[in-house]
């Protein structure tokens, strides 16, 4: 490393010492702590971002956000050129730099890497890093501990883009990358035409009557809902009302938002009886999850919640359905011979009911352990791949070879058989391709895509979500001495390690009816998380507290040392 190089990284990072006593790991979703500690962290990531983006001669992006956790805490993550997430072999490195005891150890070992990786450390290279943070009070001071990161690389230059949602963030770097058009008006443009090229396409038939065209969304207090206000204001035929936009006074996450509905399944602050029989949703603290709900009429503060599951099967249903009329095209003109491989990816999380009703509807499902990157790099491989977790965060996958095959059937069918259903069928899916986020999952955009398609079919949220019922499910949550003891196999659906816990949680499942139990490390709390599923509430929440306390008893604080 060049003196000049190496003296600028010395100096920078003598400014930021790392936390006592704290090891930090770039989990499933970067590096989350108490914010009050994350100086270090974010300044070395930023470091980190740079070499990115000299090894890859691209943009990428450095997000800072802690999602759905409390206000008080908060992350830091890196966008890959594609847009997706840091690739997973850099994340050993990522733990290693964040954890660095000493500026010397630091500078080490980025020598040692930047020469294994041939990586051109010295100025010579430029690289570009997009910064965006959410609307954390502690996200200003981070993110100028992050300009000062990749300030420190010869060559590096910041730009922020402010405050933005997660997938904003992604979406920019994505479409930098691919030489398009990538402020953040060029997003709410590509969203709002996407979304009324839809709207365009739905025959007045099923054209859904202007009462029900109403949602309400829950924006957790954070930067979905001051984004969504503004996307608003670029459409027609939708009326959409936002509240928890954080300009009341209300908390980050704190009794609202994506994840606390899905996890508990009761309305978030400020909705309640008056809502009933309105279409809801809600957003999580950097709006890459949705979900939507209902509030049920039983003067209970209970939801009829249609999760992540649910919205995939939604799309996979719309999908079929487009793909299926350009088929019945095809048939008529056998030489083209293209079939569009559809496929379907899911986590363990995903509600038993959503799987049997997606096999049933005859596509093919997959599954991945829990984590975004694990999905996405699954989807990837189909021409369309539609991937959600059940708590929201997803989107729909189309290949290079899909859309220059959809952009030439549009063409072929706009000589041949103007306004044909098979022409609508093929803008209909070029139109989702722009809406729906290439990137990661996206809470606007995944919103405007779930109202447009229930337009099209003219459904009511209640009629949507009797595609299927859920089984009762119940999520716990089990503090252990160290829960990197747990190892699990085939999608995380098994346990390998600790021996014999696997055996215990088998004898426990089968005693109930339908029963299905899992448990797996958390990638982003010092938790075992436990998951039960069976054909009543009462057995799903028995099966779930007896694992609970199999798990205590393997790898609880009691446990004898
Ligand atoms: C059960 C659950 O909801 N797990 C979430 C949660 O991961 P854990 O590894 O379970 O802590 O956060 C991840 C990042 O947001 C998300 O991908 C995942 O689905
Ligand atoms: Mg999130």
């Amino acid at each position: 490393m060049k003196e000049e190089q190496r003296s600028l990284l010395l100096k920078s990072a003598a400014l930021f010492s790392p936390p006592q006593g704290v090891k930090l790991s770039y989990g499933t979703a970067g590096f989350r702590a108490d914010a009050s500690i994350l100086q270090s962290t974010v300044y070395r990531v930023g470091i980190l971002a740079a070499l990115r983006s000299l090894k890859t001669r691209s943009v990428v992006g450095l997000m800072i956000t802690a999602s759905h956790n409390k206000v008080t805490d908060n992350g830091v993550k890196i966008t890959d050129p594609s847009g997706g997430m840091l690739s997973q072999d850099w994340e050993p490195f990522a733990d290693q730099l964040a954890n660095a005891p000493t500026s010397e150890i630091l500078v080490s070992l980025i020598t040692e890497f930047v020469e294994k990786e041939n990586i051109l450390l010295g100025g010579e290279q430029s690289a570009q890093i997009l910064l965006g943070r959410d609307t954390r009070p502690s996200g200003e001071n981070l993110l100028e501990a992050a300009k000062q990161g990749i300030k420190s690389v010869l060559g590096a230059t910041a730009l922020d883009m402010g405050v933005l949602t997660t997938p904003q963030l992604h979406w920019m770097v994505h479409a930098r990358n691919k030489g398009m058009k990538a402020t953040e008006s060029d997003y709410f443009e590509q969203l709002s035409s996407s979304f009324r090229c839809l709207v365009d396409l739905i025959s007045n038939g099923t054209k859904i009557n202007p009462t029900d065209n109403k949602v309400v969304v829950d924006g957790a207090n954070g930067v979905g809902g001051e984004k969504l206000e503004i996307l608003k204001s670029m459409l027609n035929g939708l009326a959409i009302e936002v509240r928890n936009s954080g300009k009341g006074g209300g908390v980050l996450n704190e009794g609202v938002g994506a994840d606390f509905v899905q996890k508990e399944k009761v309305f978030p602050h400020e909705f309640g009886f008056k809502d009933v029989g309105i279409r809801c949703a809600s957003l999580d603290g950097d709006a890459d999850r949705l979900v939507y709900f209902s509030v049920a009429s039983d003067c209970s503060s209970k939801i009829d919640l249609v999760d992540g599951d649910k919205i995939l099967s939604l799309f996979a249903l719309f999908i079929k359905e487009q793909l299926s009329v350009l088929d019945g095209e095809k048939n008529e003109r056998s030489d083209n011979k293209y079939q569009a491989r559809l496929g379907v990816v899911q986590t363990a999380y995903a509600n038993g009911a959503s799987t049997k009703y997606l096999k049933q509807s005859g596509l093919e499902v997959i599954f991945t352990p829990t984590g975004v990157k694990y999905l996405h790099e699954k989807a990837a491989q189909y021409d369309i791949g539609i991937y959600f977790e059940a708590n929201g965060h997803g989107t729909i996958l189309f290949s290079e070879g899909v859309l220059s095959w959809l952009e030439a059937k549009n063409n072929e069918l706009a000589s041949l058989a103007k306004g044909s259903e098979q022409q609508k069928a093929a803008l209909r899916l070029l139109a989702v391709s722009k809406l729906i986020n290439q990137a990661v999952g996206d809470a606007l955009s995944g919103l405007l895509l779930v109202e447009a398609i229930l337009q099209h079919m003219g459904w009511s949220i209640h009629k949507w979500n009797e595609l299927y019922q859920d089984l009762p499910s119940r999520q716990l949550k089990v503090k252990v001495v160290d829960r990197t003891a747990v190892v699990t196999a085939n999608a995380e659906t098994r346990v390998v390690s600790p021996p014999g816990i696997q055996e215990a949680i088998d004898s426990e499942t089968v005693k109930y009816p339908q029963g299905r139990c899992f448990i797996r490390p958390s990638g982003t709390e010092d938790v075992i998380r436990v998951y039960a599923e069976a054909s009543t509430q009462e057995d799903a929440d028995t099966l779930a507290n007896s694992v609970a306390s199999i798990v205590d008893q393997f790898l609880g604080f009691g446990t004898p040392k």
